[in-house]
């Protein structure tokens, strides 16, 4: 049996008559970027469908590639489950369905200089900037929405072993909205309805929670996220083992930290763990220390208290006592949104925790522990204090310091690591999703892991590409033959990709004119 080999594979010296032509175009606009990665537009140039391409550079990620086979890897097996339970046709009374909000990878390849990954498309903003332009969010109509379909999609990931490691509003993208759903505006329903667009996205630092201690003791994540248990591993590759051994590793409640975060950022503008220092945000972090504004903290409303109380059930520092995602279902913050058959009570009096004389405990933060002395205000470039500032308004404050300073929230430091070890049935009875198992390229036209030259980049998609790229029967060839490669996968391939494109393939594949793959096509070139 020939031996494994680990994908992706070519470093920089392949000629290109060994690669594969490219089956997507991409638009040159970027649709945004990360440390590691641009993300296009792009169009699959057989099918015309769209999808995000993800392009992380091979340099930056040099000697780290096993982060990428490792995103690949998970969301391989994330949007292959997603598939099986539309497939599955199950019936679900919940308004948000977890897999419905979780990015899907269609595709994925290798360019000379690049490690490529095809999405979903979601380009319609990310909720980040959602919450930087209006100020803050209605508690109401787009918090508590969001905060549920958010907690639908970390359940799904947990019940499914994987933990996310960096939910923030800026990994939140808003799906293309499926038009003829536009049914929620003429129902009239009572919340934001692009709450049922929200995709939770970039699993860079995904990892499955049974992927061993060394793993679930990574300080990684976005450090005004980071649970307590987290900040708790900062510098453990500098540690002596006998000292990092004591350092317990930590489980998927880090997500549910997260989202509290996330809420919390949504409800009030700011972050509510943030100093001036990174030093200074691990202490509160640890201590469960956050900054709450007097008229807020003042208010009595029914729906005001519950979303308190919800921000403190996520604000436990000690993980064991954090409610998980399947219990949080039943906070009365989002409960509306979801329809548990289970009527056990998860919380018991914890529900009243906000009565309560724990110091931690928000009504009794007589001032707000985060004083002017310690105070998130650096981190959003001013030196007054956060109340006055938020009270000025949005729209006075400097965006693109905030987005500057906020650019603290990007995702840190995973590469400094040591390394470690078609419409279904079931979406047509959904009739609160906007979410459709669609595209489904045909598996002719994907690229699976094979090495081509970097795609077509075109200022927009109008020009025809059967025309614009005058496609001869060679090329049809070439996509038989990568097609016929579809045993590649993340870890392993049975053909090294240049074999795919011989001379003697193309004739060998030209010698089955009834070849029904060849057939269909040709068709869709109009050949
Ligand atoms: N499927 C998509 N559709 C549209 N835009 C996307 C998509 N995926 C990512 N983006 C945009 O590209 C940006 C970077 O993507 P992503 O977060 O996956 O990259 P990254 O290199 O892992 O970033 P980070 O530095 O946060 O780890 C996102 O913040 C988002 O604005």
């Amino acid at each position: 049996m020939a031996s494994e080999v680990v994908w992706p594979q070519w470093r920089g010296n392949a000629k290109s008559e060994d690669a594969t032509r490219c089956k997507y175009v991409t638009k040159n606009a970027q649709l945004g970027d990360g440390c590691f990665s641009v993300v296009k537009e792009c169009m699959n140039i057989y099918t015309r469908d769209r999808y995000a391409m993800k392009l992380i550079s091979k340099k930056t990620v040099q000697g780290k590639l096993w982060l990428i086979q490792r995103e690949v890897k998970l969301l391989k097996e994330v949007s292959g489950r997603i598939r099986d339970l539309e497939h599955s046709g199950t019936q679900c009374k919940d308004t948000f369905e977890g897999h419905h909000h979780v990015l899907q990878l269609f595709d994925y390849f290798e360019t000379p200089q690049h490690i490529v990954l095809v999405t979903q498309l979601c380009d319609h903003g990310d909720l980040y900037d959602k919450i930087i332009e209006a100020g803050s969010l209605d508690l109401s109509k787009q918090v508590k929405p969001y905060a549920a379909c958010l907690l639908s999609a970390i359940h799904f990931l947990h019940s499914n072993g994987v933990v996310h490691r960096d939910v923030k509003a800026e990994n939140i993208i808003f799906r293309l909205r499926i038009s003829e759903l536009d049914e929620f505006a003429r129902r009239g329903s009572h919340y934001d309805h692009t709450s049922h667009d929200v995709v939770l996205a970039d699993f860079g630092l995904a990892t499955k929670l049974d992927s061993g201690d060394e793993e679930l003791k990574e300080c990684v994540g976005t450090i005004s996220y980071l649970a307590p248990e987290v900040v708790k591993c900062n510098n453990i590759a500098r540690m002596a083992p006998s000292e990092s051994r004591k350092i317990p590793a930590y489980g998927e409640l880090i997500d549910i930290w997260a989202l509290g975060v996330l809420t919390y950022f949504m409800m009030t503008g700011y972050m509510p763990f943030d100093c001036d220092t990174d030093d200074e945000t691990r202490k509160c972090i640890t201590e469960g220390d956050f900054y709450v504004e007097d008229s807020l903290r003042d208010d009595e409303q029914p729906h005001n208290a519950h979303f308190w109380n919800f921000i403190h059930l996520c604000f436990n520092v000690s993980a064991s006592e954090r409610p998980s995602a399947h219990n949080l279902r039943k906070h009365p913050f989002v409960q509306e949104f979801f329809h548990d058959d289970d009527d056990s009570e998860p919380f018991g009096d914890k529900i009243a925790l906000r009565k309560s004389t724990s110091s931690s405990s928000i009504h009794n933060l007589g001032t707000p522990s985060r004083s002017s002395s310690v105070s998130n205000i650096a981190h959003l470039g001013r030196n007054d204090s956060i109340p006055e500032m938020m009270r000025s308004g949005s729209r006075d404050y400097d965006l693109n310091k905030i987005r500057e300073t906020l650019k603290k929230t990007l995702s840190m430091a995973s590469l400094t690591l040591p390394r470690a070890g078609s419409v279904s049935k079931a979406s047509q009875n959904k009739e609160n999703s906007t979410f459709k198992l669609e595209p489904a390229p045909p598996t002719q036209s994907l690229m699976n892991g094979c090495f081509s030259l970097t795609p077509e980049s075109k200022s927009n998609f109008t020009t025809s590409p059967c025309v614009s790229r005058n496609p001869s029967s060679n090329d049809v060839t070439r996509l038989m033959s990568a097609t016929d490669s579809n045993s590649t996968s993340l870890t392993g391939r049975s053909t090294a990709p240049g074999r795919e494109l011989t001379s003697e393939s193309f004739k060998a594949s030209n010698a089955h004119p009834n070849n029904p793959i060849k057939t269909d096509i040709r068709a869709q070139f109009d050949l």
